[in-house]
């Protein structure tokens, strides 16, 4: 079983870790990357001003149309490109082992998992069909020359920052490559005490992005398997949209705007309201019952209306 996920390092560079020091040059491709509009998105709760080294951003701008046009995989020799995307620190490389099955799982892999250039490669078999993968994590992967099957926007649901970097992350993404599906991913969900964004919040967030949002931790390998068959899914065009949840993707269906606007909206109303509904039934409950007290307060409730 091991042998079948053991990694292979070919003569490729290897992976930088975005907290290691850039060279020079490489510090200028990433400020050419972000432009000074897109550090602050209107709407957010306040003004992220992130340093150019402590974000990680695709070179994105000058990305042809004619790449958008067609799907990555008909220009890469039918692999499905799978990009990871977010903050430094929130779990990406971590992340890219873990989906390329650098760890047991269920999901089948069956050919040994080897690094392709600057990204991993494996094959899998989601609903009965192979598909070759290739997992980056690494933002010096030029996606104006080499566009992807689907964008994994990840955060870390203890950082806020990184949460709020997703939003900014996507409308770059949007500018350059509007067809790219997205899956907005929190990440380690294993840290319950020190967690800053609720997964309300991130749903409800996914749900503008009209997009899926799945929750896991890299570091356990937990939902990670449900992350890749997702990705592959959506990479391969199978419908999987914002209901998509625990592998079922009939779910994925997608939803009309009004019905998107009204669960967003439900999302908002305070729980107390659900609590407020509880206790009419109760009330209803006790007056079916004949409870003398609360008939007295209606009888009273009813002297208030005639007045
Ligand atoms: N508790 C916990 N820690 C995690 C999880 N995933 C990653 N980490 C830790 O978070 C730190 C950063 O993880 P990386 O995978 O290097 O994050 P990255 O986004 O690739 O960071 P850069 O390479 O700097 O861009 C490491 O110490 C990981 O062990 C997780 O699910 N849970």
């Amino acid at each position: 079983m091991a042998d079948q996920y053991s990694m292979f390092l070919t003569t490729a560079p290897p992976l930088r870790r975005g907290s290691t020091p850039l060279p020079v040059k490489h510090q200028l491709r990433r400020e050419e990357a972000v432009s000074d509009d897109c550090d602050w998105i209107p709407g957010l709760e306040e003004p992220t001003t992130l340093p150019i080294s402590d974000t990680t951003v695709p070179r994105v701008e000058s990305f042809s149309q004619s790449a958008a046009s067609q799907p990555a995989y008909q220009s890469s020799g039918g692999a499905l490109k799978i990009v990871l995307l977010g903050q430094n620190g929130v779990g990406k490389s971590s992340l890219a082992l873990s989906l390329a099955g650098q760890s047991d799982r269920s999901l089948s892999i069956d050919s040994e998992t080897q690094a392709c250039g600057e990204g991993y490669e494996c094959t899998v078999t989601v609903d009965d069909e192979d598909s070759k993968v290739i997992i980056y994590d690494n933002w010096k992967q030029d996606l104006s020359t080499m566009p992807c099957d689907v964008c994994i926007l990840v955060f870390s649901v203890t950082d806020r920052r990184s949460f709020h970097r997703t939003a900014q992350l996507r409308l770059l993404l949007r500018e350059s490559q509007p067809q790219t599906p997205i899956i907005l991913v929190g990440n380690k969900s294993d840290l319950v005490r020190s967690r800053e964004i609720s997964s309300e919040e991130a749903q409800s967030s996914a749900m503008m992005f009209d997009c899926v949002y799945l929750e896991l931790s890299a570091s356990l390998d937990h939902g990670t398997n449900e992350l890749l068959e997702a990705a592959v899914r959506t990479a391969r065009g199978d419908c999987v949209g914002p209901g998509w949840m625990d592998g079922d993707p009939g779910a994925g269906r997608r939803e009309s705007l009004t019905s998107r606007a009204k669960r967003f909206l439900a999302g908002l109303v305070p729980r107390s309201y659900g609590r407020d509904r509880d206790r009419g039934r109760y009330r209803e409950m006790s007056r079916h019952r004949g409870s003398k007290i609360f008939r007295q307060k209606s009888r009273s409730c009813h002297d208030l209306s005639a007045l």
